[in-house]
């Protein structure tokens, strides 16, 4: 549905300050129906990348194709009929405060020139969908920060988009409301297959809701792919920083204390094992134990899911010699789990 090649954004130098590269080389490609999340700190780049979509900025150099169409390459009127095809919600909302709400959500109908009639047949369903028919004739101001982005999520979905694009439309509201409107968007991918882009900061919400996943880091794109892998696996330390806090693939902190990243007189290799929910561990612990005549210490065992699916993490002290341990890791990875030495355990009284 969405391909970016290449693309690069250089804002030019104000009052005598160097450009800004705010995207660089950035590749990526988005299916029909997916929910691609992007993530990044504050500046990585996001907004720009998800306004390069719709051509709100448009790129430097590369090239944006939306359902087929090149949209670096549109004239004005061009651009402007491609764009009903990509809705938009925004953080502020951006509702006009004299319009009810079934007109603010009437309004891209009233302006395409379309039937009072047809515009209420349009209207009401949508509405429906984001569970406020019974506020239709109320103003922007008698309504909650999460009725207003309902509003700008049905007014976003009037034109029958294909793409919709989310720019931060969670960051005024409080969790419960975020995670409410998050799940929403959710729902309506499901319900009308819509691919949706969205930038947020609820990581947690992401693991639930997105289907693949771009990290942005100074303008790049360091990390993406399906949501699975990039939090059950995260390579590059910024999108560790992200997924840590929702993924605890971590060690207590009274047991990091005893880990060297080195052996050392005495010590223990620590394994950190990962399997998805259909391969039992136990089996794959206890038949190590047998097989090898080799103790595994738990130190730390989790059981996350992601989109859905079970991620499991567990952290095991090996008591054995190396021949043993590597005998251990060649077992574990026989039976198709991840597994990774992370590093030394000390003994306890070092
Ligand atoms: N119109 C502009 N003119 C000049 N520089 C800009 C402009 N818009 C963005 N930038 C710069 O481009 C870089 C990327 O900005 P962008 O808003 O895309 O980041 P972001 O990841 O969305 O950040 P945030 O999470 O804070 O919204 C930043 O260094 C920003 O200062």
């Amino acid at each position: 549905m969405i391909t970016l090649t290449n693309i690069n954004k250089t804002y030019a130098a104000r009052g005598g300050g160097a450009p800004v590269h705010a995207l660089a080389d950035i590749d990526l490609s988005i299916a029909r129906g997916e929910v691609f999340g992007i993530i990044g700190r504050s500046g990585a780049g996001k907004s720009t990348l998800l306004r390069t979509v719709n051509l709100l900025e448009s790129p430097t150099s590369g090239s944006v194709t939306v359902d087929g169409v090149e949209m670096t390459t549109l004239s004005a009127a061009e651009l402007r009929q491609a764009r009903h095809s990509i809705g938009m919600i925004f953080q502020h909302f951006n509702l006009l405060s004299s319009r009810t709400v079934f007109d603010n959500v009437a309004l891209p109908l009233e302006l395409a020139g379309m039937a009072r009639a047809e515009i209420g047949r349009t209207v009401e369903p949508l509405l429906d969908l984001v569970g406020l028919a019974d506020k239709r004739n109320r103003y922007p101001a008698e309504l909650s920060g999460g009725q207003k982005q309902r509003v700008g999520i049905a007014r976003a979905l009037a034109s029958k988009p294909k793409v919709l694009l989310s720019d931060e439309a969670t960051s005024a509201l409080d969790p419960e409301t975020t995670t409410q409107i998050l799940h929403l968007l959710g729902d309506i991918n499901r319900r009308l297959g819509l691919t949706i882009v969205l930038i947020t900061h609820e990581i947690a919400v992401i693991k639930e809701i997105c289907h693949k996943v771009a990290v942005m880091e100074n303008g790049r794109v360091i990390e993406q792919g399906p949501v699975f892998d990039i939090f059950a696996h995260p390579k590059h330390p910024t999108t560790r920083s992200f997924v840590d806090p929702v993924i605890n693939r971590g060690i207590p902190d009274s047991l990091r204390d005893r880990l060297a990243p080195q052996p050392g007189l005495g010590s223990n290799p620590v394994l950190r094992i990962t399997f998805t929910g259909e391969k039992a561990t136990t089996p794959v612990i206890s038949a190590i134990s047998r097989q090898l005549n080799l103790d595994l210490n738990i130190w730390h065992g989790q059981i996350d899911e992601i989109q859905g699916a079970p991620f499991g993490t567990l952290v095991v002290e090996a008591l054995g010699d190396t021949a043993k341990v590597d005998a251990a890791i060649a077992l574990v990875k026989e039976n198709n789990l991840g597994v990774e030495v992370l590093g030394h355990a000390l003994p306890a009284n070092h």
